[in-house]
């Protein structure tokens, strides 16, 4: 049976102006990722990550082409429909863990599920199930202030997939923790995402961590190209 692809960009295009110049970050890129599959995004610091993954989360829209979440065009989708495929079908973590400060850890993930219709109880049960597998279960009543980075970016992870999207979106998820804590957080980041079967793309600047991924893929003169 074919893989199923949940992302595609097809022939995406993304370009800036600075002053009078235009600058050309992605020039009719192309990449697939097939559900269950892991990726690392590596490419030197101004290439387009960041950029990649906005597309890709439908957080911008491209110049030209198009991005494909789950076999479905989002190109010519309405803000709103857009809202909800990110809502329901991406999950995102970020460099800082973005977590809300006023709520505990297990009410951060909650929040999330809350807002796409599930009951406290659902949601609750949920979020204490991923506390779990992410090892904090222990640390489910805590506030961000009074968790580890590693603990907090653990349940920015968790928060990610709440929602059970079919990608997860990741920029530079380890990038604030030291070598140690990143290892262990990229370990438990990958052993979530095979067990909920979802693809995740990962943007990290640490060739040791991108090995641990399915496949590793750089952005060279405005590609997507596959390295090793
Ligand atoms: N809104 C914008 N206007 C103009 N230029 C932009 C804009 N956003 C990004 N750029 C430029 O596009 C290029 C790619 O930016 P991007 O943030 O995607 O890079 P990156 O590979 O994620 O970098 P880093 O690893 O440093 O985070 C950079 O040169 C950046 O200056």
């Amino acid at each position: 049976m074919a893989a199923r692809v949940v992302l595609e960009l097809s022939a995406v295009e993304r370009h800036y102006s600075q002053g009078d110049k235009a600058l050309s970050i992605l020039k009719g890129a192309d990449f697939r990722l097939n559900a269950g599959q892991t990726v690392a995004l590596v490419a030197p610091s101004g290439t387009g990550k960041s950029t990649l993954l906005h597309l890709a989360g439908l957080l911008e829209r491209p110049d030209a082409g198009d991005v494909l979440i789950n076999g479905r065009s989002c190109g010519t989708l309405g803000d709103e429909e857009r809202t909800r495929v990110r809502r329901h079908e991406i999950g995102f973590v970020y460099q800082f863990h973005h977590l809300l400060p006023e709520f505990t850890a297990i009410e951060n993930i909650m929040m999330p599920q809350l807002i796409g219709g599930l009951s406290k109880a659902e949601a609750r049960e949920r979020g204490a199930a991923l506390l779990d597998y992410m090892r904090i279960g222990h640390r489910a009543d805590h506030r961000p202030s009074e968790l580890s980075g590693g603990e907090q970016q653990r349940v920015a992870i968790a928060r990610a997939v709440a929602n059970a999207p079919f990608v997860l979106l990741a920029d530079e998820p380890t990038g604030n923790l030291d070598p140690e804590t990143a290892g262990y957080v990229f370990e438990a980041l990958k052993a979530l995402v095979k067990q909920s079967g979802l693809a995740a793309m990962i943007a990290t600047h640490n060739y040791d961590l991108a090995r641990l991924m399915d496949r590793r893929v750089t952005i060279e003169d405005g590609q997507v190209v596959e390295l090793d």
